[in-house]
């Protein structure tokens, strides 16, 4: 519930959230962030993934205390989920992921920053201040350019490097080529800002951001997706396609090299795992964590909706490392049936930059209380006081005939 009771009547839900950010956002920015790879199956599936479980309430068991926080690096992080790196944010609104963070920090909510982030990795470790954020690393081909990134993290505060690694190429939104999607000149990729030269700084892009959202962008070919056997990277400023992530990364050398570079300040989480060989194979190179992830439906169509990979990622772990998950949540009771299946902790991407569209650093954080408030009852009406004690004896399977399996 809203502080003091006061509900945003205009918006009481996340889908309510999305319906409000539609409308506030140019076309190019709208379909860049709501867009899956392909026709999308993927994305939708990470959503309808939830509808196959039911939870099992318990009752008669003095839920007048909920306590919904997790600890998460080493802090107490208010609720079951954190806000997902996405990138650039400042096409959402001015406040861009200064907002985010500014709204993560006040509700004690993790957040993960973007490489591809419009602001610099220093000003939000700045406005998190202690509530814990990390970043989201690619590893260039330029490796010369990961280094940096790295070591400015370290020095700024950053509890750990979350290497995204369902990306070795960009998976083919379509959209985003039918528009020809560029980052509007004034907007910088702002942890690259001194290779793309003097930045016109946060005022200038708060200056225009208004302007950009009303305006369609000038377009030039962004090619970077295959063209027959050639990725081709176009000029110009700095996008993915010119940094291109690596695709011949590899467990054996790249993550021996990661953890040595971020050793000891920072941890080395994967994001992007869906299969039970891979968790194993990434407990046996030692990273911290592992985030179950397919980018939001974004990057390998057809892929498993992320809560149906989920179960074999925790069997594989057996706890030996937290087990994260993202992708498709939009409910209280999402968050709820994540960790009843054995997430440790949940993310979620899109609502954030919902939120940021709607009102922006304000935006978020009422995304963030929706989500909460919602985790809460659920918890209260399921009959569990505390997160750890969620578990899949609250959760049924319901097949295509209607079939109820316990788990
Ligand atoms: C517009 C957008 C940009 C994203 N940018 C990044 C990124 O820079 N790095 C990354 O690892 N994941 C990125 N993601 C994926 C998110 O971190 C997360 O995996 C995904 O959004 C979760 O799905 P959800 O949006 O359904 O919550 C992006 C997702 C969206 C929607
Ligand atoms: C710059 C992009 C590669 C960021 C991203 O990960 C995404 O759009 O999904």
């Amino acid at each position: 519930m809203a502080k003091g009771n006061q509900h945003d009547l205009d918006c009481l839900t996340i889908d309510e959230l999305e319906q409000h950010a539609y409308h506030l956002m140019d076309k190019q920015t709208r379909d860049y962030y709501n867009e899956g790879a392909d026709s999308g199956s993927t994305l939708r599936e990470n959503l309808d993934a939830y509808a196959k479980y039911r939870i099992r309430p318990r009752v008669l068991r003095d839920v007048s205390n909920i306590d919904t926080s997790v600890e998460m690096f080493g802090r107490k992080n208010s609720t079951g989920f954190g806000v997902a790196p996405t990138a650039m944010q400042c096409l959402a609104h001015h406040e861009g992921e200064m907002g985010t963070a500014r709204a993560c920090k006040k509700a004690k909510v993790a957040m993960g920053l973007s490489s591809f982030a419009t602001t610099s990795l220093e000003d939000v470790a700045e406005a998190s201040e202690d509530n814990p954020h990390v970043l989201q690393l690619y590893l260039f081909e330029d490796r010369e350019h990961s280094r940096k990134l790295i070591q400015r993290a370290k020095k700024a505060g950053y509890k750990a490097v979350f290497l995204t690694v369902d990306t070795p190429y960009l998976g083919r939104r379509n959209l985003e080529i039918r528009n020809q999607f560029k980052l509007p000149p004034h907007f910088k990729v702002a942890n690259f800002a001194e290779e793309e030269g003097p930045s016109g700084g946060d005022q200038q892009a708060a200056n225009s951001a208004n302007e950009a959202r009303q305006r369609q962008p000038k377009a030039a070919p962004e090619a970077g997706y295959f063209d027959g056997e050639k990725r081709v990277a176009p000029k110009g400023p700095i996008t993915f396609h010119t940094h291109a992530a690596n695709p011949t990364l590899n467990w054996e050398r790249d993550i021996e090299w990661l953890k040595q570079e971020c050793s000891p300040e920072m941890e080395v989480w994967v994001k992007g795992v869906a299969t039970g060989e891979d968790a194993i194979l990434a407990v046996h190179h030692g990273v911290n964590g592992i985030v179950v992830s397919n980018h939001g439906g974004r990057q390998l169509n057809g892929a498993l909706a992320t809560l149906d990979a989920l179960p074999e990622v925790v069997e594989a772990v057996q706890g030996k490392i937290p087990v994260h998950v993202d992708g498709g949540i939009r409910h209280g009771t999402d968050i709820f049936k994540a960790l009843a299946l054995g997430a440790d902790f949940c993310w979620v991407g899109r609502p954030a930059l919902w939120g940021l569209a709607y009102k922006g650093q304000a935006g978020v954080e009422h995304m963030i209380r929706l989500l909460s408030d919602e985790f809460r009852l659920c918890m209260g009406l399921a009959g569990v006081t505390k997160v750890k004690d969620i578990s899949k004896e609250y959760l049924v399977k319901i097949d295509k005939s209607g079939f109820v399996a316990k788990l």
